[in-house]
């Protein structure tokens, strides 16, 4: 993923944006994604339940009486109230990969067990897409009822928009609000005070990019920023299950947690200022106060939220805090604390501590009552291996229950395009590359390193020219590849599964109701419930649409067991699937890197299941983002990439290693000129800036490398159009390049040595990490030119660009406030404010900080925003913060030690959270010429 961060300085305003580029990754994160600034949705996706899972069939037994409750408010469809005593629920989640909508899907297969009759697994795509223009409107006038029913309303009053949401209110309020689907309101208020009349969601939050919303979840977001006035997704904090004092610890003794009570009421909400700061949070209240009184849209709203997210990442879980923070603003009721689950570390373990130990025992005891009656917490939430064995030993006999048919046909039908467009329209939002993608032919392959070096970087160009219409790129844009199984992996699965690899197939959702489960138009929700375009041969499915060779998650082995034969295999699948497994599950198939192919044809050759059921069961083959290489401008139809090829050792069950390559570097590196490969173009953030006058600093190791190439490129190719006085109107170029050695892996020399000669690079600054004893980094470098770079940001506003290992921005990042801070405190603080580069768990210090006298102002800003920032985030977190330390200087005490309340708050703040970061030195000698001894000497550590 790459951002685009704008630091505006104050005083000397000087700007510079810092661009933080995507290419093949070498460490942890095989690629970054890059966001898509413009939509082109092909809708989202319900996620069909099976028909015959706990959920659905509950949904079927559930009474069809219809009960009208309004005249303009639509049905409430009763449900069995002994059967389902908790009510009604429904999960949303805002996925990119599948994992979010795999534990929506979990949330709602387990929730008849506890009570409740979960019948509905929304995209959020859907919420935004409800073309059901009846619900929307019924939803939009709702508002005016409310008022006269609570009495808020003047009869008299002409103004009849008073009494209606706004669009994207009522649009929401359609699907999250849908009055069917509301508890009956004996009280006939709303839901505005408790009781029935209201709604339960429940929200699965995936972050991507740098703290940003999965593609499916982008408008939702978009339209929440709106209604919730908390614009800056990145300033959001909220409570969260780990400090949350509602959570009692084990009260049954039995080594689970719960929640006691559930929360607030709207109102009292809007009194703490802990999730939204600053002027925002000024903003939303004051438009709340005037604009909508009491009568925020979502007041009818009950709700739940688990982020999924990854601590490597910089924004850890931006959007499960921002949706829970946006939700609660718009008058939603939080009833259970926001879980976040790290997927660094274990993200299904923290999904199951949440599910089990805060979300379950929160709505149980709120909806259920009586300590969740016959289906009490503390029973179903010990979910040992014994237990699952045994559930699962049970349903061995029967199928699982599968959202779609595999229908097998003749022939491939003709087509003009009608039907792929329709095929389209049925995929999941999250699969939705697997329609843009197109087949373009690589014409050119060459490897960059030197024979000596055992390791391997590839350039390869792909003609793009016959699919300009999608595959038209700019600059540093980025390519998604969907990479290819090997055909020995697809041919062993086919064997072992007894798969017909050249026959042909559709798949078709069952139902009857295109997988919106529950089927209720009236709920406006779209159906595309398909997880890849077909009709298509078994060998294309198996090849493109299943990840065969990924690690599976522990869910996935749980699925798998069902379609064990033998005792042992699923008792092997079961046990590494459950908690107590986790250790085995990482060493056996994380470190071993064994994928779904590994497990049917040698781990546990007894599994046998349908062709459908391993579509539903294997996970999806997702694409890798690769950063453009070349400049567009130069090479419109041609697409460059830059790849280093991933290997790393495996070890095999007799301990032997093998060399295990990553699929789709490996893929790609293997390509000829001549072979096809399936591509589509994603936009970047990464962009030159537009006034050419602008200096460029690079950092572009490695294969970091890429979108530095394309903007030299780039500018290389503006300075030859230009008039040569003009040239001189461009900005520097300066490039630190960094790898092992000269002679091994100086990719690109050649051109970065001609375009040094021709002027277009004005600066070339190389790190070798191996070519002396002490290592050099480009950060290195860096801090070895830092009057420069300085001068670079402060007077000519320099953009700089960054793109490679995390680790290495991270870096490049600390350098770079360590050179801001030392001149300009204020642009520091901006510049901490917005990006915190801080590699996680490190911890990093601000400089000290001098401020005597009235030099405390800037000092004390800072302390502010800091204390902010340590405000929103979660305990955890706050470990990263550095120390802050001061030295304050007057004349003495008691005339003129300024702030000094506002100071020691600040300390208090810190100790009273047993984590001290703030340390203040007191030394008064220093500055005062009256009083030459020290008077005070202070300091807190923790
Ligand atoms: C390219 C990319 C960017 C990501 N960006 C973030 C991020 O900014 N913050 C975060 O907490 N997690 C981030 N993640 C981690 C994902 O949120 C996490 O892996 C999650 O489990 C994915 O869920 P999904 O499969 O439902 O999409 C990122 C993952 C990828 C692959």
């Amino acid at each position: 993923m790459s951002i685009l961060l704008l630091v505006d300085g104050l005083s000397a305003s000087p700007s510079t944006v810092i661009g933080f580029g995507a290419t093949t990754m070498m460490l942890l994160f095989a690629t970054y994604y890059l966001s898509l600034r413009s939509r082109t949705t092909t809708g989202g996706g319900t996620s069909a339940l099976p028909s015959s899972s706990p959920t659905s069939s509950a949904a079927s037994s559930a009474k069809s009486s219809r009960r009208k409750t309004d005249e303009d408010d639509g049905i409430i469809e009763e449900i069995d109230s002994t059967k389902y005593p908790g009510g009604r629920l429904t999960v949303y989640y805002g996925s990119q990969t599948g994992t979010a909508q795999m534990f929506a899907k979990q949330i709602a297969r387990e929730a008849e067990s506890r009570g409740f009759l979960c019948d509905r697994v929304v995209d959020l795509q859907d919420v935004v897409d409800n073309d059901d223009v009846e619900a929307v409107e019924r939803s939009r006038i709702r508002r005016r009822r409310l008022r006269r029913r609570n009495g808020d309303d003047d009869d008299d009053d002409d103004d009849d928009d008073a009494g209606r949401w706004d669009d994207d209110a009522a649009l929401v309020r359609a699907t999250l609000a849908d009055p069917s689907r509301l508890d009956p309101d004996p009280d006939g208020n709303g839901g505005t005070t408790g009781g029935g009349g209201r709604s339960r969601a429940i929200f699965l939050m995936a972050t991507y990019g740098e703290g940003e919303p999965t593609d499916n979840a982008q408008q939702f977001v978009e339209i929440m920023k709106r209604k919730s006035g908390i614009y800056n997704i990145y300033k959001v904090g909220t409570t969260t299950a780990d400090d949350d004092d509602e959570i009692v610890p084990d009260p049954d003794g039995n080594g689970k947690t719960t929640t006691s009570a559930p929360p607030l009421p709207p109102s009292s909400r809007m009194d703490s200022d802990a999730d939204v700061l600053g002027q925002t949070y000024r903003d939303v209240r004051t438009r709340y106060e005037s604009d909508d009184g009491p009568e925020l849209f979502l007041h009818d709203v009950d709700y739940a939220t688990f982020g999924l997210g990854n601590r490597q990442y910089e924004h850890y879980n931006n959007m499960g805090r921002f949706v829970d923070a946006s939700l609660s603003r718009c008058g939603a009721r939080r009833v259970a604390a926001l879980g976040l689950g790290d997927d660094d570390d274990d993200l299904e373990g923290d999904f199951e501590n949440w599910k089990d130990g805060i979300l379950w025992p929160a709505l149980v005891a709120r909806y259920v009552g009586g300590g969740g009656g016959a289906r009490s917490t503390t029973t179903t939430t010990t979910t040992t291996a014994a237990a699952a064995m045994m559930a699962s030993s049970s349903a061995a006999s029967s199928l699982p229950p599968c959202p779609y048919s595999v229908e097998y046909m003749k022939s491939m039908p003709d087509d003009d395009g009608t039907s792929a467009r329709a095929a389209a329209e049925m995929i999941q939002t999250s699969s939705r590359h697997y329609c843009q993608a197109v087949d373009c032919t690589v014409t050119s392959r060459r490897e960059l390193r030197d024979p000596s070096d055992p390791g391997s970087t590839v350039h390869i160009e792909i003609d793009v020219s016959r699919r300009m219409d999608v595959m038209g790129y700019h600059t540093a844009d980025n390519l998604g590849v969907l990479p290819r199984n090997e055909t020995r992996a697809v041919e062993a699965v086919a064997r072992a599964l007894d798969f017909d690899l050249d026959r042909i197939f559709r798949l078709v959702p069952n139902d009857g109701n295109d997988g919106a489960v529950g089927g209720n138009s009236s709920a406006g929700v779209v159906a595309h419930s398909l997880p890849f375009p077909t009709p298509c041969t078994v060998r294309e499915c198996l090849e493109r649409y299943c990840d065969l060779a990924g690690s599976p998650r522990r869910s996935d082995l749980k699925q798998l067991a069902s379609y064990a034969v033998d005792e042992l295999d699923r008792r092997a699948l079961l046990r590494m699937s459950s908690k107590e497994g986790k250790a085995e599950y990482k060493e056996k198939i994380v470190e071993a890197h064994v994928g779904i192919a590994d497990i049917v044809t040698r781990l546990c050759p007894s599994i046998s299941c349908p062709l459908e059921h391993f579509i539903m069961v294997c996970p999806r083959l997702q694409p890798r983002y690769y950063t453009i290489s070349s400049s567009s401008t130069v090479h419109p139809t041609t697409v460059h990439i830059t790849l280093a090829v991933l290997e790393t050792e495996r070890k095999n069950k007799d301990g032997d290693v093998a060399v295990f390559r990553g699929l789709c570097s490996g893929y790609l590196a293997d390509l000829r000129s001549g072979d096809a490969v399936r591509a589509f173009v994603r936009e970047s953030a990464f962009r030159l800036p537009r006034e050419v006058e602008r200096p460029v600093i690079m950092f572009g190791p490695g294969t970091g490398i890429a979108p530095m190439r394309a903007i030299l490129q780039e500018r290389s190719e503006m300075r030859r159009t230009m008039e040569p006085r003009q040239r001189e109107r461009i900005g520097a170029s300066i490039l630190y390049f960094g790898c092992k050695n000269r002679s091994m892996d100086y990719i690109y020399r050649d051109e970065l040595e001609a375009f040094l000669d021709e002027g277009t690079l004005t600066e070339l600054h190389l790190a070798f990490s191996r070519e002396k004893a002490e290592k050099v980094y480009v950060q290195h470098l860096l801090a070895g030119k830092a009057e420069e770079t300085w001068r670079l940001i402060r007077d000519e506003k320099a953009s700089i660009f960054v793109c490679g290992a995390v680790r290495m921005g991270a870096d490049v990042g600390s350098t770079l406030q360590d050179i801001i801070s030392q001149h300009d405190v204020r642009l520091f603080t901006d510049f901490v404010m917005q990006i915190d580069f801080s590699p996680p768990r490190e911890r990093r210090s601000l400089p000290a900080m001098f401020g005597p006298d009235t030099g405390i102002a800037p000092m004390r800003a800072i302390l502010r925003e800091r204390l902010e920032i340590r405000r929103m985030m979660e305990l955890r977190q706050r470990e990263r913060i550095g120390a802050s330390i001061l030295y304050i200087g007057c004349k003495n005490q008691s005339l003129d030690y300024i702030y000094r309340k506002e100071l020691e708050a600040f300390l208090e703040e810190e100790t009273s959270t047993k984590i001290v970061r703030i340390i203040v030195h007191f030394d008064f000698a220093s500055y005062s010429r009256q009083t030459p001894t020290v008077v005070a000497s202070h300091s807190s550590v923790g």
